[in-house]
């Protein structure tokens, strides 16, 4: 896949920037307000009676904001965090190896955690409601079991697809929380705070430009900000203006709803393709080329939030508010009740 400017996902030279920007303190963390109150209050009263806080799941869309929260809560609880991710533990004994390595009350970070295998997960069972880990030694008539107590921990897993999670590794959170695409005037302070940390100077007027065209997304917002940046350093003595904004998101062909060449490749292949749909996902990610995986955890929510696509039992179907935004007519008396 190419490298593109408007990818939620991750890219490598996000990690060093990803550092910098992310807000260490719950109170630094902009929007998400209903997740972070309940935080507020459970790491209080788990500080209160000095018991560790307990297990939190994290999941929406990539970007949303999932691993800071993991490192702020490990903050706020003054404990250390371990990270890693499903696909890394492979077998029981990794997963046996990080636990045992816990100090009481610490944070165990799994990102993924959906990607976990089968075996992994069941020696998480009795790790995160007991306390205790169960493996067996050995093989064949010599094999024995062993049973070893762990600290206290808390586990937080964060998933962009709580759906993907086995109903007993779900059951055993007692906190689940679902992040939410941030509005545009949280985004707003969001890039005036980045803005800030870089030393760069952004008019209110800029920042509302750029978090219009974000996604709903603060790695977005960041990225297309390290963009904005370099535009404005080299064309527009320093200083990042609408205009700043405008002319940058012109290059990176990024349109007026924040839509780049990927969310206009799966709408347009709806629509004229396909005549609107219904069309089924994987036939859309043959027709562009792309993972049905990608399309659905990466493209569609934002799309399915904004209401330019819907999901329906027989297929995607592109809306009204999708063909107006192409300058497309849209049918007359579409298939049922689809708009
Ligand atoms: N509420 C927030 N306030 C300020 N900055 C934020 C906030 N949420 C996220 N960010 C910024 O957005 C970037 C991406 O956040 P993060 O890496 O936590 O996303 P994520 O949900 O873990 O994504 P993924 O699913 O891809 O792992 C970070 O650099 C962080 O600085
Ligand atoms: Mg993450």
């Amino acid at each position: 896949m190419q490298q593109r400017a408007i990818t939620p996902e991750k890219s490598d030279d996000d990690l060093q920037f990803d550092a910098t920007l992310r807000p260490r303190a719950l109170a630094d963390y902009i929007g998400q307000e209903k997740i972070k109150g309940n935080l507020r209050l459970f790491i209080d009263a788990a500080k209160g009676r000095g018991e560790a806080l307990d297990h939190v799941l994290l999941y929406g869309p990539p970007g949303l904001g999932k691993t800071t929260l993991a490192n702020i809560v490990a903050c706020e609880m003054g404990v250390n965090i371990k990270s890693t991710s499903g696909p890394v533990i492979e077998r029981p004994g990794d997963l046996a190896a990080i636990l045992t390595n816990l100090e009481p009350h610490d944070v165990l970070f799994i990102d993924e955690i959906h990607r976990l295998s089968h075996v992994v997960e069941e020696i998480l069972y009795p790790a995160m409601e007991d306390f205790q880990l169960d493996i067996i030694i050995g093989q064949g008539p010599s094999a024995r079991s062993i049973k070893l107590d762990l600290p206290r921990f808390t586990l937080v897993g964060a998933t962009t697809r709580a759906g993907l999670l086995s109903s007993p590794l779900r059951d055993r959170f007692g906190v689940i929380s679902r992040l939410e695409f941030y509005t545009e005037p949280e985004l707003a302070t969001i890039i005036s705070r980045s803005s800030h940390i870089l030393g760069m100077e952004i008019e209110s007027q800029g920042a509302v430009e750029l978090a219009r065209r974000s996604r709903g997304t603060p790695r977005i917002a960041n990225r297309l900000l390290r963009r904005v940046r370099d535009f404005a350093q080299v064309r527009a003595n320093g200083v990042i203006t609408r205009t700043v904004v405008q002319d940058t998101l012109k290059l990176l062909e990024i349109d007026e709803m924040g839509f780049d060449q990927m969310d206009r490749m799966i709408l347009l292949t709806i629509i004229d393709k396909f005549t609107g749909g219904p069309v089924g996902l994987d036939t859309i990610a043959a027709a562009i080329g792309e993972e049905s995986d990608t399309i659905e955890d990466v493209y569609e929510p934002f799309l399915i939030q904004n209401g330019f696509l819907n999901r329906t039992p027989r297929g995607r179907v592109a809306t009204r508010a999708a063909y107006l935004h192409f300058d497309r007519i849209a049918p007359e008396s579409p298939q049922g009740n689809l708009f």
